[in-house]
């Protein structure tokens, strides 16, 4: 058995001082003296690493000794955000480590503030996964999480004259202390080529794919350590590679450039990750990312399979592998071939496996973002695959033609392929056909998707619909991002909480309780300050963290989420102060955070349109600082963690059955933040849960929505009926807000006024009502806090923990499997 010596386990502050002075000594090759903050941050992230080794490896070997069912959550993104703090946290040793660093002269905060975060994500999506693996750990459920190590994450975010600009994201500059590579796992990827049929020896009708070009897999493993337990699962990023690296026969006939171009082509597949947020582009790269990812992975579960099983036959008893969106649906085909082509077995067997094994999630009913590829990119790329989705297709119109005999148009509303136009392959239609479960991610939004989406799907299938209700982790967004928070709840119901969430329902009894709400009063102050004085130093802006409320609007722009119909609110707020500027009006200070896709020109006018409504109304003297408005570059994980924590009110405004779930509305609710939103995605359980006397609600409910544009919304009418509305839209169009160009956003008012497809001008009024009712409850701040409490206490339920359980039980049946750590 390996000796392992104190100096890598040990969790006092003497032992920890030792280990971080060997590391940065004999891992960086640095003393204090020359070393630099990011050299402190290295060896403090390996001494911290070093701690939880033992966890990981004793957790793989467990479930490699044990045939235990292990969850493949497949996700093309992963937001897992800055690792040193939260891993501090999930090995409870924040305070030695503080201590140990502090008497070494250095500050652990400003070492944690070092980390670059790993952006591969770009928004709920992929942080909804991050979420997942945190609490799949802390559950115990043995999990491996399969993605794609992108050298270039999302894009860092400056704001230029308040125009976004978009900036390379390196996050690999100065390495990355978390991530291991496994060569040892590599796997080949063909791609490209054609496919040829053939009788085996035993007279077999087979096929094999000859692909023109081949990759390698290099999996990169990063430890996802659980809370206060043994169990550390793998998150396992692949990294493309040329298989050969350099081509010595081209570089001898001195064509240099042929010589690499091999190897720029293979690494280019997870060069960077593609920026967009829901719509698609249907690139070539695109689709090759997602088939490489998936592919390595299918063959590395393929290979830890048989490491201890005879066949594949019970593949999909030990495997639970979970599509996130349709990214990784290529994966219901890829088992096909591996299983067919690969290991021989007959189609009907491998069909069987391959429902067994996978379960797909939707997370968007947005039309332009569910996925089809071109029958021309597909084939081309994947000419193996497509003849396996062709028989796919053709024995499912077989069993819909039974179930709908004489329909015809079924045939086609079912189809994988999508006759129209350039003829494309539906790989929503891909996922549900292959997966014995599909779930979206809140009430609302499955209940949408069986009305309408996927329909027909759910009339075939209704047994393989059920609803997962996201959730988020109260480690990261409770814990890691409001400790003054966590302090106070902790000294009233202890710490259980953090693990069973549910438990915050104790708290009730103190919102009676006028000396807790003063300290809850507190807590908030200090929280608000925090963020004001981060504010303060990255945008020069100054706010009142004392007497404004605090109204956050933070996440990916895109026009259904409706930030612009916050700006009309703004605007409206204004213009009561021009025209009395004695006005009793609470003070408000408007804070926005979110990235635009970059070639979404909409999403990037609308982040101009703030940032130059904020130019007008911090500087006017009118307004006398009653009202800021402040746009956070570069939103991120990092960046959010003191966001959600310091609001008073979150901004969830969306287009009723747009947004599927959202999760932002989760983590401001939990932070004692109040909502003001529509009946839309986990909006509507977070106001059950809460109580509609605790929740702002506002705006048209999904049917009428769609009612109204059934019966064709003419905006026009609302512009014309509404003269608030009308100064608000004219002072935009007339360039009061952009002087140096009067028509800056008359594209912005023109969609609002000739088609207004987020129905703006419709939930205007509505929105602008309620904002006053907002103000009005503000003014009476002890029942504010009040709100703000039971709003803490009963979100229970929105733990990824009750998700992830709910998965377990209702998709993957899986069980949790303690890890013991023996030596
Ligand atoms: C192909 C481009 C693309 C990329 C990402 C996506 C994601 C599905 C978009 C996304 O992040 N959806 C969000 O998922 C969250 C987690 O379930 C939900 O909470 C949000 O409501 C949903 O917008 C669609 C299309």
């Amino acid at each position: 058995q390996i000796q392992i010596e104190d100096d890598r386990t040990g969790i006092d502050v003497q032992t920890l001082k030792r280990a971080f002075s060997d590391n940065l000594f004999y891992a960086l090759g640095k003393f204090p003296e020359i070393a630099t903050k990011n050299d402190f941050y290295m060896a403090l992230a390996y001494t911290v690493r070093d701690r939880l080794l033992r966890r990981w490896l004793n957790s793989q070997e467990t479930y490699l000794k044990q045939d235990v069912k292990i969850v493949c959550y497949f996700s093309a993104e992963y937001l897992i955000g800055p690792q040193l703090g939260k891993n501090l946290i999930n090995l409870a040793i924040v305070e030695q480590v503080r201590q140990a660093v502090e008497e070494c002269g250095l500050n652990l905060d400003d070492l944690i503030e070092q980390e670059e975060e790993p952006g591969l994500g770009n928004g709920g999506l992929g942080r909804l996964a991050a979420c997942y693996m945190d609490s799949m750990a802390t559950l115990n459920i043995p999990a491996i999480g399969y993605g794609i190590r992108y050298e270039f994450g999302i894009f860092d975010q400056e704001i230029c004259e308040g125009w976004q600009v978009e900036i390379t994201d390196k996050w690999l500059r100065y390495g990355n202390p978390w991530e291991i590579p496994r060569t040892e796992a590599t796997v080949e990827v063909g791609l490209g080529g054609y496919t040829e049929s053939f009788y085996d020896e035993n007279n077999r009708y087979r096929v094999r794919w000859l692909p023109d070009r081949t990759v390698k897999g290099v999996p990169y493993d990063t430890p996802i350590l659980g809370y206060k337990t043994n169990t550390a699962n793998t998150l396992r990023l692949w990294k493309a590679e040329a298989p050969e690296s350099f081509n010595f026969q081209a570089f001898n006939v001195g064509d240099y450039y042929g010589a690499v171009n091999e190897k720029t082509y293979s690494e280019n597949i997870t060069k960077v990750l593609y920026p967009n947020d829901e719509p698609i582009q249907g690139k070539q790269l695109r689709l090759e990312q997602q088939f490489f990812f998936v592919s390595c992975s299918l063959q590395d579960m393929i290979r830890l399979h048989l490491a201890t099983q005879e066949n594949l036959d019970n593949f999909g008893e030990l495997f639970a592998a979970q599509l996130n969106d349709t990214h990784p649906s290529i994966g219901v085909a890829e088992l096909m071939r591996l299983l067919m082509d690969v290991h021989d077995y007959e189609w009907e067997q491998a069909w069987e496996i391959t429902q067994k094994t996978f379960a797909y999630t939707n997370h968007t009913l947005l039309p332009e973002a569910l996925e089809k590829w071109s029958l021309g990119l597909f084939g081309s790329l994947l000419p193996r695959h497509l003849e396996i989705i062709y028989e796919i297709n053709r024995r499912f119109l077989h069993e819909i033609r039974t179930h709908y005999p004489n329909d015809v148009s079924k045939l086609s509303n079912f189809s994988l392929i999508d006759e129209t136009g350039e003829k494309y392959v539906r790989m929503a239609h891909l996922a549900c056909v292959g997966s014995h479960a599909i779930n979206g991610v809140a009430d609302l939004h499955t209940q949408l998707l069986k009305q309408d989406v996927l329909r027909g799907f759910y009339e075939l299938f209704p047994e393989k619909f059920t609803n997962k209700t996201n959730g988020v982790t109260p480690r990261r967004w409770i814990v890691l991002s409001n400790p003054e928070l966590t302090e106070l709840i902790t000294s009233k119901i202890g710490d259980n909480w953090i693990t069973h969430l549910e438990e915050l329902q104790q708290l009730e009894p103190f919102a009676d309780d006028p000396n807790f709400r003063n300290a809850w009063r507190q807590m908030k102050q200090q929280v608000k300050t925090r963020l004001a004085r981060r504010i303060e130093k990255r945008c020069g802006i100054t706010v009142d963290p004392n007497y404004s409320l605090f109204d956050i609007h933070v996440k990916r722009i895109h026009e259904y989420k409706r930030q612009h119909l916050n700006v009309l609110h703004i605007i409206t707020l204004y213009n009561r102060i021009k025209k009395n500027p004695n006005i009793d009006i609470v003070p408000r200070t408007f804070i926005f955070g979110g990235k635009a896709a970059p070639s979404y020109f909409m999403a990037k006018l609308i982040i101009k349109l703030i940032n130059s409504v904020g130019e007008v109304v911090n500087n006017d003297p009118d307004v006398r600082g009653r009202l800021k408005v402040v746009f956070i570059p570069d939103y991120n994980v990092t960046n959010s963690q003191p966001v959600y924590p310091a609001a008073d009110l979150s901004e969830q405004i969306s287009t009723a059955g747009k947004e599927a779930s959202g999760t932002g509305n989760m983590k401001f609710s939990l932070n004692g933040a109040l909502t003001i939103g529509t009946l839309d995605g986990a909006n509507v359980e977070i106001r059950q849960q809460v109580g509609e006397e605790n929740f702002f609600l506002f705006g048209l409910k999904a049917e009428e929505v769609s009612q109204m544009k059934s019966q064709g919304y003419n905006p026009w009418e609302f512009y014309s009926s509404n003269e608030a509305l009308r100064e608000v839209i004219d002072q935009i169009s007339s360039g009061l807000f952009s002087p140096e160009e009067s028509n800056l956003f008359k594209p912005l008012v023109d969609s609002l006024l000739y088609h207004d497809e987020y129905m703006l001008l419709a939930d205007y009024q509505s929105y602008i009502d309620c904002q006053d009712r907002v103000s009005e409850a503000f003014r009476d701040w002890d029942n504010w806090t009040r709100m703000s409490i039971l709003n803490t206490a009963r979100m229970g339920i929105f733990s990824s923990d009750r998700a992830i359980r709910e998965y377990c039980q209702d998709i993957w049946n899986v069980q949790a499997v303690p890890v013991k750590l023996e030596d």
